[in-house]
């Protein structure tokens, strides 16, 4: 049976084919390199150690480097040409920042769709701290980012951010489950309106506001989720 292909307009934010062996131990290696970014936090080892695992990480560094890295242009032009693999999906949205499963620098944030919502849940750790014991702000903005974007799986385009309004209601804990919600409010043009907040056991730490701007041709809404057309006229 041949292997499916895919174009990148089939990809959604956040959410991959089932992952190969190869992207599987990726996304191992990268948990791993994420709670060793825990691990290091203000570490009290005597300086001895210390220099020890300068040497280590220095020398993992080297050992990686000798494979490079698969080509991200290579692997967008596939996509482009409707002829991209699972792997290649995967290599473009697991390694997304906070939401990519083999990221480092991801809890992950988890994202999917639900009817006409987009949700989200996150676990921050140590590392993704502001104010004592809280998540840091301009994190929860970049979760946000991620969230917010993904109201445009609902719809044929794709855009930037173009403005994101945040309010932040009450801290949001640390070394805690996180939810979040995202609703499509507009399509107007090439502008792609929507709203966004974080959850922290039901009740509401922040709320956000967001345009997003096509960067081709106007937004609508693709044919399977017709019937939100109803939902955000009513708003
Ligand atoms: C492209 C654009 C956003 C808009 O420029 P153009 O195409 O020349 O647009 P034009 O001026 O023709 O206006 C059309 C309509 O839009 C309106 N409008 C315009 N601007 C804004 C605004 N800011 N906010 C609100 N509305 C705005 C304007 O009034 C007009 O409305 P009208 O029809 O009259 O009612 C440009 O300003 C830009 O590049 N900004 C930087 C974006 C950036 O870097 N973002 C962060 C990186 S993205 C990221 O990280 C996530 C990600 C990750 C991975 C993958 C993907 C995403």
């Amino acid at each position: 049976m041949s292997e499916p292909r895919y174009h990148f307009k089939d990809i959604r934010v956040a959410e991959t084919p089932a992952p190969t062996p190869r992207a599987q131990l990726h996304r191992d290696l990268g948990k791993a390199l994420a709670d060793l970014n825990e691990q290091v936090l203000r570490l009290d080892a005597p300086e001895s150690k210390l220099r020890e695992y300068i040497a280590h990480v220095n020398q993992m560094r080297d050992d990686l480097a000798q494979y490079g890295n698969r080509d991200y242009m290579e692997i967008t032009q596939r996509l482009l040409a409707g002829q991209g693999s699972g792997d290649d999906v995967t290599d473009l949205v697991d390694f997304e920042i906070l939401s990519g499963k083999a990221s480092p620098v991801s809890p992950p944030l988890e994202l999917w769709l639900d009817g006409d919502t987009v949700r989200g849940r996150a676990h921050f750790g140590m590392v993704y701290q502001g104010p004592p014991g809280r998540v840091h702000g301009g994190v929860l903005a970049l979760s946000l980012d991620m969230l917010m974007a993904k109201t445009q799986d609902y719809v044929r385009q794709i855009g930037m951010t173009g403005t994101l309004n945040i309010r932040y209601l009450a801290g949001t804990p640390i070394q805690h489950d996180v939810d979040f919600e995202a609703r499509l409010i507009k399509l107007d043009r090439r502008k792609l309106l929507c709203e966004g907040s974080v959850w922290v056991n039901g009740q509401q730490t922040v709320a956000a506001e967001g345009i997003w701007i096509s960067a081709h041709g106007e937004y609508a809404l693709k044919p399977e989720y017709a019937e939100l057309e109803a939902a955000i006229r009513a708003q």
